[in-house]
């Protein structure tokens, strides 16, 4: 049935024996709790939430506007929906170091396996984009540790993600990403490396799993699954792949349908009554109605003789 069938604690516990060095791990990015058993069911690894995406489906831009109890309740939706590990992107903490300590407690109640928390300071942007704004190196590892002290599961990831490439270059990111590692961090995503030996390099310098952001119309080319797995890279995340691509198949037949007066040349393109039936899974709800009622209860005035 739609939910998951296996505790937030061990996908946790999945989640970092998957993470070795050159492992690659694909998690897709979904907007919707739908699509997260369709990304389990294709064999992917795991389940990214996308904090551009979470703010885009607002109809927001991703600019740190979106706040600590939405993201925490869609990312719970969606982790609830399957038993893959789900990191979230949990932007800059959401305040001080404090606030990023209750925000890991939240993101744990919520079910997610782990997050990431960045080095920029609002109004944040795309890592992809010129013009960030970055915190200094003691306010980044202070949050970093916060995280870390915050949360009560050991086992949740707190991954630590540096902006600092596409500012001061891929040495002054390297250094920050060692001093993020040393405050706490269980993981590095060094955001915006411009090819492979830059994400080897990173893979090279600290000893925690990296992560890869093969983001669409970025900075970084799209780099294949084992191109990256050659650099040492833990996890590749492609984190707006399915909005965009829902995006696209939405306005192609909003196209159809304003053109043509009817959705009909479009609709070889959809997903199927049957195919969205079996996703939600309503024969498994079925079976479980089914043998409830099954259950006989004794009558009570048997019981009584
Ligand atoms: C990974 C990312 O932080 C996200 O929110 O998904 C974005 C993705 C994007 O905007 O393409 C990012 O800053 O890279
Ligand atoms: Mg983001």
């Amino acid at each position: 049935m739609l939910y998951s069938t296996i505790t937030p604690a061990q996908k946790r516990l999945d989640l970092r024996a998957m993470l070795t060095p050159g492992a690659a791990r694909q998690f897709p990015g979904t907007f919707t709790p739908l699509s997260a058993p369709l990304i389990e069911q294709k064999g992917f690894d795991g389940i990214y939430i996308s904090g551009a995406v979470l703010a885009n489906e607002l109809g927001l831009p991703d600019i740190g506007l979106t706040t600590l109890s939405e993201v925490a309740q869609r990312a719970g939706q969606i982790a609830r929906a399957t038993n893959l590990p789900a990191l979230v992107d949990a932007d800059t903490g959401f305040g001080e170091p404090m606030n990023v300590a209750r925000s890991v407690q939240e993101l744990e109640d919520a079910g997610l396996a782990g997050c990431h928390i960045e080095d920029q300071f609002n109004p944040k942007r795309c890592g992809h984009l010129d013009g960030k704004n970055l915190v200094d190196l003691q306010t980044a590892t202070k949050r970093v540790a916060a995280a870390a002290r915050g949360r009560r599961d050991e086992n949740f990831l707190i991954m630590a993600r540096t902006d600092l490439r596409a500012v001061e270059g891929l040495d002054a990111a390297i250094e920050r990403a060692k001093a993020l590692v040393d405050a706490g961090a269980d993981a590095i995503f060094p955001e915006a490396m411009k090819d492979l030996s830059e994400f080897a390099a990173v893979c090279a310098a600290v000893d925690v799993p990296v992560l890869a952001n093969m983001t669409e119309f970025g900075k970084s080319p799209l780099f294949t699954r084992d191109q990256l797995a050659e650099t040492g890279v833990a996890m590749v995340i492609y984190p707006v792949t399915s909005l965009r691509s829902a995006m696209g198949a939405i306005e192609r037949t909003l196209d159809t349908l304003a053109a043509e007066g009817s959705q009909e040349a479009a609709v070889d393109q959809m997903m199927t009554r049957a195919r969205l039936y079996d996703l939600v899974d309503y024969e498994g709800y079925n079976a479980f109605d089914t043998g409830i009622f099954n259950f006989d209860v004794p009558d009570v005035h048997e019981l009584n003789t």
